[in-house]
């Protein structure tokens, strides 16, 4: 399966927190959501991505390309989904296609024009007056109107009501009926991509926990709840990590299938979530 974004082996050093031997693929054609807590290094390594940063060592390829080489090209091919304003603020949309049109080989006036009446937004009001939301729609226009084949976002949903939040998703998904383009998500609204994913990319204090499908989440991660007779030095194997109550034990397994096996029906099985997941990783690294 082709990577339309391929990370190897990158260090990436700050004061009090680092990146180390990052490794990331991102399959060409699905949404990849890239989900961990506050801190874990989502927007270091989308900044990487987008050459905004560099890494210290180590190797970033957007469509096979380097940016040392085929920067240009590279940053024709994707869009980048801010939430927030990044024109200048007295500038109404006519004026913002005016600059950023002829900035892109492959812009298209009659998708910018179909894109902007598709989501309401008026051409001739400074974007400083549009809610979170519509700036979120100008950068999403902006980058569908020149063909971006890798949309990048990070955390675009943030601070959006629900019922917007909803549409959005429902057009991500139209946007992906085509079968060409690809979605980097970052977000920390994991029911959102519960509905949208395809695979999960999990980061945690700088390291890449796991970049699974949805489907191998669903198979292998569970939520496993029995009586704390059942545990023992080597039936806790099983598990990433075990909560202990008065009244049993809950726990994350990341294999189902030998839970299944040393502990059959005296136990309780039950699909973890994301935010499960999220929970007991994190645990795991303060225990
Ligand atoms: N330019 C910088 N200089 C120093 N430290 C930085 C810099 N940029 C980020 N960091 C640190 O790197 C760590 C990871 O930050 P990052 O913004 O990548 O996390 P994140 O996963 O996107 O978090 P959040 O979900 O809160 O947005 C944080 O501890 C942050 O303080």
């Amino acid at each position: 399966m082709e990577n339309v974004i391929e990370i190897r082996n990158i260090r990436k050093k700050f004061k009090g927190f680092s990146i180390d031997n990052l490794d990331l693929q991102v399959k060409k054609g699905y949404i990849t959501g890239f989900i961990g807590a506050n801190g874990a290094g989502k927007s270091t390594t989308i900044k990487m991505i987008m050459n905004l940063l560099k890494p210290d060592t180590g190797e970033v390829k957007l469509f096979g390309l380097d940016y040392k080489t085929h920067e240009k090209e590279i940053k024709e091919r994707i869009g980048f989904v801010y939430d927030e304003n990044v024109f200048f603020e007295g500038l109404n949309l006519k004026d913002i296609r005016k600059i950023v049109g002829p900035a892109y080989r492959s812009w298209d006036d009659a998708l910018f024009y179909q894109y902007v009446k598709k989501f309401d937004l008026p051409l001739n009001k400074p974007i400083k007056t549009f809610s979170k939301g519509m700036q979120m729609k100008v950068s999403l226009a902006i980058a569908l109107s020149h063909h971006a084949e890798l949309i990048i976002m990070d955390e675009p949903t943030a601070g959006l009501d629900p019922i917007f939040r909803r549409e959005f998703l429902n057009l991500l998904q139209e946007l992906m009926l085509d079968g060409s383009r690809t979605i980097f998500i970052s977000t920390h609204i994991t029911t959102d991509l519960d509905r949208i994913a395809d695979y999960i990319a999990f980061m945690q204090n700088g390291e890449l926990v796991f970049n699974h499908s949805g489907h191998d989440l669903v198979e292998n991660y569970a939520l496993v709840k029995g009586g704390l007779d059942l545990l023992d030095r080597d039936t806790e194997k099983a598990f990433v990590r075990v909560h202990r109550a008065s009244t049993g034990f809950e726990a994350l397994t990341k294999d189902r299938r030998t839970v299944n096996e040393i502990f059959g029906d005296s136990v309780v099985i039950e699909r973890a979530s994301l935010e499960d997941i999220m929970y007991y990783f994190k645990e795991l690294n303060h225990a």
